[in-house]
Protein backbone atom coordinates (compact mmCIF):
# COMPACT_ATOMS: atom_id res chain seq x y z
CA UNK A 1 0.00 0.00 0.00
CA UNK A 2 1.35 3.06 -0.69
CA UNK A 3 2.63 5.61 2.39
CA UNK A 4 3.37 8.90 2.83
CA UNK A 5 5.28 10.27 5.96
CA UNK A 6 4.90 13.67 6.70
CA UNK A 7 6.12 16.53 9.37
CA UNK A 8 3.37 17.24 11.15
CA UNK A 9 2.36 19.31 13.74
CA UNK A 10 2.09 17.09 16.81
CA UNK A 11 0.73 17.33 19.90
CA UNK A 12 1.32 15.11 22.98
CA UNK A 13 -0.58 14.78 25.66
CA UNK A 14 -0.39 12.17 28.72
CA UNK A 15 -3.76 10.75 29.43
CA UNK A 16 -2.43 7.68 31.78
CA UNK A 17 0.70 6.19 32.39
CA UNK A 18 0.61 3.64 29.72
CA UNK A 19 -1.97 5.59 26.52
CA UNK A 20 0.18 8.37 25.25
CA UNK A 21 -2.03 10.52 22.64
CA UNK A 22 -0.53 12.20 19.72
CA UNK A 23 -2.52 14.44 18.19
CA UNK A 24 -2.35 15.45 13.90
CA UNK A 25 -4.90 17.66 12.44
CA UNK A 26 -5.62 16.67 9.15
CA UNK A 27 -8.62 18.68 7.31
CA UNK A 28 -9.32 17.54 4.24
CA UNK A 29 -12.49 16.32 1.99
CA UNK A 30 -13.90 16.26 6.04
CA UNK A 31 -12.07 13.24 6.51
CA UNK A 32 -10.30 12.88 10.19
CA UNK A 33 -7.45 10.74 10.05
CA UNK A 34 -6.57 8.89 12.57
CA UNK A 35 -3.34 6.61 12.48
CA UNK A 36 -2.13 4.15 14.78
CA UNK A 37 1.04 2.39 13.94
CA UNK A 38 3.07 0.00 16.16
CA UNK A 39 6.00 -0.66 14.67
CA UNK A 40 7.57 -0.82 18.28
CA UNK A 41 6.85 1.20 21.20
CA UNK A 42 4.80 3.80 20.12
CA UNK A 43 5.66 4.47 16.87
CA UNK A 44 3.60 7.00 15.05
CA UNK A 45 3.43 8.21 11.15
CA UNK A 46 0.75 8.96 8.81
CA UNK A 47 -0.09 6.27 6.40
CA UNK A 48 -1.97 5.97 3.40
CA UNK A 49 -2.72 9.59 2.74
CA UNK A 50 -1.72 12.46 -0.24
CA UNK A 51 -0.08 14.52 2.43
CA UNK A 52 0.41 16.63 -0.16
CA UNK A 53 -3.15 17.29 -0.56
CA UNK A 54 -3.54 18.37 3.27
CA UNK A 55 -4.75 21.85 3.22
CA UNK A 56 -3.93 22.15 7.17
CA UNK A 57 -3.55 18.99 9.27
CA UNK A 58 -6.63 17.91 11.58
CA UNK A 59 -6.89 14.24 12.95
CA UNK A 60 -5.79 12.36 15.67
CA UNK A 61 -3.63 9.54 16.12
CA UNK A 62 -3.44 7.33 19.80
CA UNK A 63 -0.32 5.39 20.71
CA UNK A 64 -0.24 2.63 23.18
CA UNK A 65 3.15 2.83 24.29
CA UNK A 66 4.39 -0.55 25.55
CA UNK A 67 0.73 -2.27 25.12
CA UNK A 68 0.82 -2.49 21.76
CA UNK A 69 0.54 -7.13 21.19
CA UNK A 70 4.13 -8.12 19.98
CA UNK A 71 1.88 -9.72 16.56
CA UNK A 72 0.79 -6.61 15.38
CA UNK A 73 2.51 -5.92 12.43
CA UNK A 74 0.83 -2.01 11.71
CA UNK A 75 -2.70 -0.54 12.81
CA UNK A 76 -4.26 2.51 10.81
CA UNK A 77 -7.52 3.87 11.78
CA UNK A 78 -9.21 6.59 9.71
CA UNK A 79 -12.42 8.39 10.56
CA UNK A 80 -14.76 9.78 7.90
CA UNK A 81 -17.28 12.60 8.14
CA UNK A 82 -20.18 10.07 6.62
CA UNK A 83 -20.78 6.37 5.50
CA UNK A 84 -20.74 8.09 2.16
CA UNK A 85 -16.95 9.12 2.51
CA UNK A 86 -16.11 5.71 4.27
CA UNK A 87 -17.94 3.78 1.37
CA UNK A 88 -15.40 6.18 -0.92
CA UNK A 89 -12.26 5.01 0.86
CA UNK A 90 -13.30 1.42 1.43
CA UNK A 91 -13.56 0.92 -2.49
CA UNK A 92 -10.23 2.26 -3.46
CA UNK A 93 -8.11 0.84 -0.49
CA UNK A 94 -9.75 -2.55 -1.97
CA UNK A 95 -9.41 -1.72 -5.66
CA UNK A 96 -5.64 -1.06 -4.38
CA UNK A 97 -5.17 -4.55 -2.92
CA UNK A 98 -6.58 -5.72 -6.00
CA UNK A 99 -4.04 -4.46 -8.00
CA UNK A 100 -1.19 -5.57 -6.29
CA UNK A 101 -2.52 -9.22 -5.38
CA UNK A 102 -3.38 -9.71 -8.90
CA UNK A 103 -0.04 -8.45 -10.05
CA UNK A 104 1.90 -10.88 -7.54
CA UNK A 105 -0.33 -14.21 -8.03
CA UNK A 106 -3.12 -14.94 -9.83
CA UNK A 107 -5.49 -14.81 -7.14
CA UNK A 108 -7.26 -12.30 -4.98
CA UNK A 109 -8.57 -13.88 -1.94
CA UNK A 110 -11.12 -11.80 -0.43
CA UNK A 111 -13.45 -12.70 2.76
CA UNK A 112 -16.65 -10.72 3.26
CA UNK A 113 -18.54 -10.59 6.20
CA UNK A 114 -22.56 -10.17 6.75
CA UNK A 115 -24.25 -7.54 8.18
CA UNK A 116 -24.03 -3.49 7.33
CA UNK A 117 -20.69 -3.94 5.79
CA UNK A 118 -22.18 -4.94 2.54
CA UNK A 119 -24.11 -1.36 2.26
CA UNK A 120 -20.33 0.12 2.66
CA UNK A 121 -19.20 -1.81 -0.83
CA UNK A 122 -21.23 -0.33 -3.11
CA UNK A 123 -18.66 1.73 -4.33
CA UNK A 124 -16.30 -0.55 -5.93
CA UNK A 125 -19.14 -1.58 -7.96
CA UNK A 126 -19.41 2.05 -9.57
CA UNK A 127 -17.15 3.11 -12.21
CA UNK A 128 -13.88 3.87 -11.90
CA UNK A 129 -13.66 0.44 -10.27
CA UNK A 130 -16.26 -1.81 -11.41
CA UNK A 131 -14.53 -1.20 -15.06
CA UNK A 132 -10.46 -1.54 -13.87
CA UNK A 133 -10.44 -4.30 -11.02
CA UNK A 134 -9.66 -7.79 -12.45
CA UNK A 135 -12.87 -9.44 -11.40
CA UNK A 136 -11.29 -12.89 -12.86
CA UNK A 137 -9.00 -13.20 -10.29
CA UNK A 138 -11.44 -12.66 -6.66
CA UNK A 139 -12.04 -15.63 -4.73
CA UNK A 140 -14.72 -14.73 -2.25
CA UNK A 141 -15.24 -16.01 0.72
CA UNK A 142 -17.02 -15.52 3.90
CA UNK A 143 -15.73 -15.02 7.37
CA UNK A 144 -18.64 -16.39 8.98
CA UNK A 145 -22.27 -17.48 7.64
CA UNK A 146 -25.47 -18.51 9.30
CA UNK A 147 -26.60 -21.92 8.60
CA UNK A 148 -30.00 -21.03 6.85
CA UNK A 149 -30.62 -21.64 3.33
CA UNK A 150 -28.88 -19.75 0.32
CA UNK A 151 -32.00 -17.85 -0.09
CA UNK A 152 -33.18 -17.62 3.86
CA UNK A 153 -33.19 -13.44 4.70
CA UNK A 154 -30.41 -14.38 7.13
CA UNK A 155 -27.61 -15.52 4.66
CA UNK A 156 -24.87 -13.72 4.58
CA UNK A 157 -24.65 -15.18 0.81
CA UNK A 158 -27.70 -13.88 0.06
CA UNK A 159 -27.01 -10.49 1.56
CA UNK A 160 -23.43 -10.42 -0.05
CA UNK A 161 -25.21 -11.42 -3.75
CA UNK A 162 -28.45 -9.42 -3.92
CA UNK A 163 -25.86 -5.99 -2.47
CA UNK A 164 -22.66 -6.30 -3.72
CA UNK A 165 -22.23 -9.94 -6.15
CA UNK A 166 -25.25 -9.60 -8.19
CA UNK A 167 -25.02 -5.76 -8.77
CA UNK A 168 -24.81 -4.37 -12.66
CA UNK A 169 -22.10 -2.79 -14.32
CA UNK A 170 -22.40 -1.65 -17.95
CA UNK A 171 -19.66 -3.35 -19.83
CA UNK A 172 -18.06 -1.74 -22.75
CA UNK A 173 -18.41 -4.13 -25.84
CA UNK A 174 -15.92 -4.70 -29.11
CA UNK A 175 -17.96 -6.22 -32.11
CA UNK A 176 -16.88 -7.18 -34.89
CA UNK A 177 -18.44 -5.87 -38.23
CA UNK A 178 -16.72 -5.55 -42.00
CA UNK A 179 -15.12 -3.16 -41.34
CA UNK A 180 -13.08 -3.84 -38.75
CA UNK A 181 -13.83 -3.99 -34.94
CA UNK A 182 -16.69 -1.39 -33.03
CA UNK A 183 -17.02 -0.12 -29.96
CA UNK A 184 -20.69 -0.74 -28.45
CA UNK A 185 -21.75 2.40 -27.36
CA UNK A 186 -24.78 0.58 -25.68
CA UNK A 187 -22.77 -1.43 -23.15
CA UNK A 188 -24.28 -4.50 -22.22
CA UNK A 189 -25.52 -4.39 -18.11
CA UNK A 190 -23.91 -7.43 -16.48
CA UNK A 191 -23.80 -8.68 -12.99
CA UNK A 192 -20.01 -8.49 -11.04
CA UNK A 193 -17.64 -10.80 -13.44
CA UNK A 194 -16.10 -13.09 -10.80
CA UNK A 195 -16.35 -16.28 -11.63
CA UNK A 196 -19.11 -18.16 -10.13
CA UNK A 197 -16.97 -21.32 -9.42
CA UNK A 198 -14.74 -18.62 -7.46
CA UNK A 199 -17.52 -17.92 -4.95
CA UNK A 200 -17.22 -19.78 -2.20
CA UNK A 201 -20.62 -20.40 -0.23
CA UNK A 202 -21.70 -23.00 2.21
CA UNK A 203 -22.68 -26.30 1.71
CA UNK A 204 -26.87 -25.32 3.05
CA UNK A 205 -27.69 -28.47 3.11
CA UNK A 206 -25.48 -29.49 5.96
CA UNK A 207 -25.77 -29.66 9.97
CA UNK A 208 -23.45 -26.55 11.59
CA UNK A 209 -21.06 -29.31 12.34
CA UNK A 210 -21.09 -30.41 8.60
CA UNK A 211 -21.03 -27.66 7.10
CA UNK A 212 -17.71 -26.21 9.12
CA UNK A 213 -15.85 -29.44 7.87
CA UNK A 214 -16.72 -28.70 4.75
CA UNK A 215 -15.82 -25.41 4.51
CA UNK A 216 -12.90 -26.47 5.83
CA UNK A 217 -11.89 -29.13 3.35
CA UNK A 218 -12.77 -26.53 0.82
CA UNK A 219 -9.80 -24.25 2.26
CA UNK A 220 -7.73 -27.50 2.46
CA UNK A 221 -8.33 -27.79 -1.16
CA UNK A 222 -7.62 -24.23 -2.55
CA UNK A 223 -3.84 -24.17 -0.26
CA UNK A 224 -3.04 -27.47 -1.93
CA UNK A 225 -3.82 -25.71 -5.07
CA UNK A 226 -1.81 -22.51 -4.69
CA UNK A 227 -5.22 -20.68 -4.63
CA UNK A 228 -5.21 -19.49 -1.04
CA UNK A 229 -1.69 -18.49 0.53
CA UNK A 230 -0.18 -20.52 4.27
CA UNK A 231 1.20 -18.07 6.23
CA UNK A 232 4.55 -19.16 6.94
CA UNK A 233 4.43 -17.80 10.70
CA UNK A 234 1.43 -19.57 11.78
CA UNK A 235 0.52 -22.02 9.11
CA UNK A 236 -3.28 -21.48 8.86
CA UNK A 237 -4.51 -20.05 5.48
CA UNK A 238 -3.17 -16.68 5.20
CA UNK A 239 -6.20 -14.95 2.57
CA UNK A 240 -5.03 -11.28 1.09
CA UNK A 241 -8.00 -9.17 2.46
CA UNK A 242 -10.82 -9.88 5.00
CA UNK A 243 -13.15 -7.15 5.14
CA UNK A 244 -14.76 -7.56 8.76
CA UNK A 245 -17.81 -6.27 10.59
CA UNK A 246 -18.02 -5.94 14.15
CA UNK A 247 -21.45 -5.83 16.15
CA UNK A 248 -22.44 -3.39 19.06
CA UNK A 249 -20.94 -5.96 21.64
CA UNK A 250 -17.80 -6.08 19.91
CA UNK A 251 -18.01 -9.65 18.39
CA UNK A 252 -16.54 -10.31 14.75
CA UNK A 253 -17.37 -12.94 12.34
CA UNK A 254 -19.73 -15.14 14.88
CA UNK A 255 -16.99 -15.05 17.59
CA UNK A 256 -18.60 -13.61 20.54
CA UNK A 257 -17.43 -12.06 23.42
CA UNK A 258 -17.19 -14.47 26.39
CA UNK A 259 -17.82 -17.59 24.10
CA UNK A 260 -15.15 -20.61 24.56
CA UNK A 261 -14.83 -20.05 20.43
CA UNK A 262 -12.67 -17.37 20.72
CA UNK A 263 -9.74 -19.52 22.54
CA UNK A 264 -9.97 -22.07 19.35
CA UNK A 265 -6.19 -22.47 18.72
CA UNK A 266 -6.73 -25.49 15.73
CA UNK A 267 -9.45 -25.57 13.45
CA UNK A 268 -9.88 -23.30 10.68
CA UNK A 269 -13.33 -23.20 10.60
CA UNK A 270 -15.70 -23.62 13.33
CA UNK A 271 -19.46 -23.74 14.26
CA UNK A 272 -21.49 -22.20 16.97
CA UNK A 273 -25.17 -23.61 17.93
CA UNK A 274 -26.26 -20.88 20.72
CA UNK A 275 -25.13 -17.48 18.86
CA UNK A 276 -27.07 -15.14 21.19
CA UNK A 277 -27.69 -13.06 18.48
CA UNK A 278 -29.89 -14.74 16.12
CA UNK A 279 -30.10 -17.18 14.23
CA UNK A 280 -28.43 -19.28 16.53
CA UNK A 281 -26.20 -22.00 14.10
CA UNK A 282 -23.54 -20.35 12.43
CA UNK A 283 -20.37 -21.25 10.91
CA UNK A 284 -17.12 -19.19 11.48
CA UNK A 285 -13.40 -18.85 10.76
CA UNK A 286 -11.27 -19.02 13.86
CA UNK A 287 -9.36 -16.25 15.53
CA UNK A 288 -5.99 -17.97 14.39
CA UNK A 289 -7.31 -18.01 10.82
CA UNK A 290 -8.52 -13.73 11.28
CA UNK A 291 -5.15 -12.71 12.41
CA UNK A 292 -3.05 -14.93 9.73
CA UNK A 293 -4.82 -12.68 7.01
CA UNK A 294 -2.26 -10.52 5.27
CA UNK A 295 -4.76 -7.33 5.54
CA UNK A 296 -7.78 -7.05 7.33
CA UNK A 297 -10.21 -3.93 7.38
CA UNK A 298 -12.68 -3.48 10.03
CA UNK A 299 -15.17 -1.09 9.19
CA UNK A 300 -17.89 0.22 12.10
CA UNK A 301 -20.57 3.14 11.30
CA UNK A 302 -22.85 4.26 13.65
CA UNK A 303 -23.08 5.72 17.39
CA UNK A 304 -24.10 2.19 18.79
CA UNK A 305 -21.01 0.98 18.04
CA UNK A 306 -18.69 3.53 20.13
CA UNK A 307 -18.44 1.52 22.93
CA UNK A 308 -16.26 -1.18 21.74
CA UNK A 309 -14.53 0.96 19.27
CA UNK A 310 -13.43 2.94 22.28
CA UNK A 311 -12.65 -0.50 24.12
CA UNK A 312 -10.43 -1.15 21.50
CA UNK A 313 -8.54 1.75 20.41
CA UNK A 314 -9.32 4.68 23.22
CA UNK A 315 -8.50 4.98 26.58
CA UNK A 316 -10.53 2.12 27.89
CA UNK A 317 -10.08 0.30 31.33
CA UNK A 318 -11.89 -2.62 31.05
CA UNK A 319 -10.62 -5.95 32.07
CA UNK A 320 -12.56 -8.09 29.82
CA UNK A 321 -11.18 -8.60 25.84
CA UNK A 322 -13.68 -8.04 23.59
CA UNK A 323 -13.56 -10.52 20.22
CA UNK A 324 -12.65 -7.15 18.12
CA UNK A 325 -9.46 -5.93 20.38
CA UNK A 326 -8.15 -9.79 18.73
CA UNK A 327 -7.85 -8.87 15.46
CA UNK A 328 -4.95 -8.41 14.11
CA UNK A 329 -3.35 -8.77 10.51
CA UNK A 330 -0.18 -10.11 8.84
CA UNK A 331 0.53 -6.89 7.51
CA UNK A 332 -2.20 -4.66 8.52
CA UNK A 333 -5.14 -3.94 9.89
CA UNK A 334 -7.12 -1.13 9.34
CA UNK A 335 -9.78 0.43 11.06
CA UNK A 336 -12.74 2.56 8.66
CA UNK A 337 -14.61 4.39 11.19
CA UNK A 338 -17.53 6.70 10.32
CA UNK A 339 -17.50 9.89 13.00
CA UNK A 340 -20.20 8.40 15.29
CA UNK A 341 -18.39 5.22 15.80
CA UNK A 342 -15.13 7.33 17.03
CA UNK A 343 -17.06 9.50 19.18
CA UNK A 344 -15.51 8.56 22.27
CA UNK A 345 -12.27 8.42 21.02
O1 LIG B 1 -24.14 -11.49 12.76
C1 LIG B 1 -23.26 -10.85 12.22
O2 LIG B 1 -22.94 -9.63 12.70
C2 LIG B 1 -21.71 -8.96 12.39
C3 LIG B 1 -21.94 -7.48 12.58
O3 LIG B 1 -23.06 -7.07 11.82
P1 LIG B 1 -23.50 -5.52 11.71
O4 LIG B 1 -24.82 -5.54 10.96
O5 LIG B 1 -23.64 -5.00 13.11
O6 LIG B 1 -22.44 -4.81 10.93
C4 LIG B 1 -21.22 -9.31 10.98
O7 LIG B 1 -19.95 -8.79 10.78
C5 LIG B 1 -21.24 -10.83 10.82
O8 LIG B 1 -20.71 -11.21 9.59
C6 LIG B 1 -22.67 -11.30 10.94
O9 LIG B 1 -22.83 -12.70 10.74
Amino acid sequence: MASASASLTITTTLRSSSVRRTAFYCGHHRTRSIVLNRLGFGGVSLIGANTKRFDSLKATAFSMAGTAAASEKKKRVEVFDTEEDLAASLAKYTADLSDKFGKERSSFTVVLSGGSLIKSLRKLVEPPYSDSIEWGKWHIFWVDERVVPKDHVDSNYKLAYDGFLSKGMFVPRLYRCNAGYLLNFLPIFEQVPIPPGNVYAINDALSPEGAAEDYETCLKHLVANNILATSSATGFPKFDLMLLGMGPDGHVASLFPGHDLCKENKKWVTFIKDSPKPPPERITFTFPVINSAAYNALVVCGAGKAGPVQAALGNSQNANVLPVQMVSAEEELTWFLDKEAASKL
